[in-house]
């Protein structure tokens, strides 16, 4: 099959790898010029397990090329799919203009010579593949096209595994011309293909994502209660995940759910609550829960330093939302970084891939060095549980500290070997 991807984020690159190694050509269209220099130069613009080598062997056998030019690449095409952002506006909303640019622009070039199928891959709001699908057919009312909803469920950090062993794929169409096409595409990835309309396929997407941040909101809120009462959120989340209506999978309490999708994605959804007249009253709870939660950290700190953080100095560990990506997108450990700075402490920081890409204020100091963020610190804050933070000689990084104590913002350090070797430690409803 010919395929083109629209896009060349997380999910236009390893959609478009994986759907090249099962031996499809696939086009991956973007229009970020030095983007597309840099794919074609072999540097892959993202930091994924895996992806660099999907890429270099499909584009070695040329089963995977990059261009800028969506007009070359539909020529052949079989399935279009558009996985272009959807970034948050300031009211909540999903912004489409980067899909709708995408669907006006093909309806400026395909042209009726042969049949396609046209899939929404980004996240998007219910209703949108209609109006992609009349803004497609705009300028070409004989061409012979479907557009489907077909939602992307990758982690960041395991992106390859989970495009190449989804738990379901779902596909949301309402042409059976589609289906057919669509099924045989999707079946080497997974026997669990779910069919179904486009607008519920649209809801799935978002009511996935919203409830695995309910499930985070809700552990957190519990690891809250077990700070006041002495209990311990590891004990409770693993005795709970037993259970296998509730399952142990995102579970893990912390400072809150960041990265590119939950934070707007809730959002999103709330908005489209709101245009229909519907208080979102659960959602919205989700939402302060998560924004409240990052506070935490501040918090211990006030605690262990009596309220007062100006002139502390405190090392900060990880930058991006969460280990095995640099994407640092709504990660909590930004907003800290600029909290602390806002209440006049030192900031040092390291992130074994981020580095010097995140925006930080200009008085924060990168680290080239992991053990540098101990020297003569106050206190050690973990943000991102990279394994290499879990392993690091604690015992002796103790005597570069001016004091010894550790917040560990993901529940990720050994409470009780910190303690032993007399650390302060607080983690969020461990004890
Ligand atoms: N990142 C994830 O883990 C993930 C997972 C599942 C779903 N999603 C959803 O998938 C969508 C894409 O997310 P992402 O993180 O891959 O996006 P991204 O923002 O990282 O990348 C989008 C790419 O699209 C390109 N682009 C924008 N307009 C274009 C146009 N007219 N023509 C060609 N290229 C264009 C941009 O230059 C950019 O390279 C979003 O809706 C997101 O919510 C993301
Ligand atoms: O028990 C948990 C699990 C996750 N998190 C946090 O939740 C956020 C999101 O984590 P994760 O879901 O692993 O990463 P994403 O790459 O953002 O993936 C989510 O968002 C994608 C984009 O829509 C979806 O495709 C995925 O299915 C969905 O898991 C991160 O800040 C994590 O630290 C927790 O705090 N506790």
């Amino acid at each position: 099959m010919n395929i083109v991807i629209v896009g060349t984020g997380y999910v236009g690159l390893v959609s478009g790898s994986c759907f090249a190694d099962k031996g499809h050509h696939v086009y991956c269209v973007d229009n970020n010029q030095s983007k597309i220099k840099d794919l074609k130069n072999g540097i892959i613009p993202i930091y994924e397990k895996g992806l660099k080598s999907l890429i270099d062997r499909n584009t070695a056998n040329g089963h995977l090329e990059f261009t800028t030019s969506l007009k070359d690449a539909v020529g052949e095409a079989d399935f279009i799919f558009i996985a272009v952002g959807t970034p948050e506006m300031t009211n909540g909303e999903a912004n489409l203009e980067y899909v709708y640019h995408v669907a006006d622009e093909l309806s400026e070039v395909l042209d009726d010579t042969r049949y396609r199928v046209i899939v929404d891959k980004s996240t998007v709001p219910i209703g949108t593949a209609y109006e992609v699908r009349k803004r497609i057919a705009r300028n070409i009312p004989t061409a012979a096209f479907d557009v489907c909803s077909v939602p992307e469920f990758l982690k960041e950090g395991s992106a390859v595994h989970d495009t190449l062993h989804p738990d379901r794929i779902v596909i949301g169409t309402d042409s059976e011309k589609a289906q057919k096409r669509l099924v045989e595409l999707h079946r080497p990835f997974s026997n669990q293909l779910f069919v179904t309309d486009i607008r519920s396929a649209e809801m799935i997407k978002y009511a996935s994502n919203c409830f695995l941040a309910t499930k985070i909101s809700f552990i957190n809120e519990i690891a809250n209660l077990c700070d006041a009462y002495g209990a311990d959120i590891k004990e409770v989340a693993a005795a709970m995940g037993l259970d296998k209506r509730i399952s142990p999978h995102f579970l893990n309490a912390g400072l809150g759910y960041g990265g590119s999708c939950f934070p707007k994605d809730i959002k999103a959804l709330i908005n489209m609550a709101d245009q229909v007249d519907y208080d979102a009253t659960l959602l919205k709870a989700v939402q302060q829960v998560n924004t409240k939660q990052k506070y935490r950290v501040i918090s211990h700190l006030h605690n262990v330093f009596d309220h007062e953080l100006a002139g502390k100095k405190i090392g900060i560990l990880g930058l991006a939302f969460k280990p095995n990506t640099d994407d640092f997108r709504e990660s909590p450990s930004l907003f800290i970084i600029h909290e602390l700075v806002k209440q006049a402490a030192t900031v040092v920081v390291y992130d074994p891939v981020v580095g010097h890409k995140a925006r930080l204020p200009d008085k924060v100091e990168i680290m080239e060095e992991v053990t540098s963020v101990f020297d003569h610190v106050d206190a050690v804050v973990l943000m991102t549980e990279w394994p290499e933070f879990i392993h690091l000689p604690y015992e002796s990084l103790k005597h570069k500290m001016r004091t010894p104590v550790v917040i560990d913002g993901r529940n990720a350090l050994d409470p009780v070997e910190l303690k032993n070797n007399g650390f302060i430690y607080h983690g969020i409803g461990v004890r």
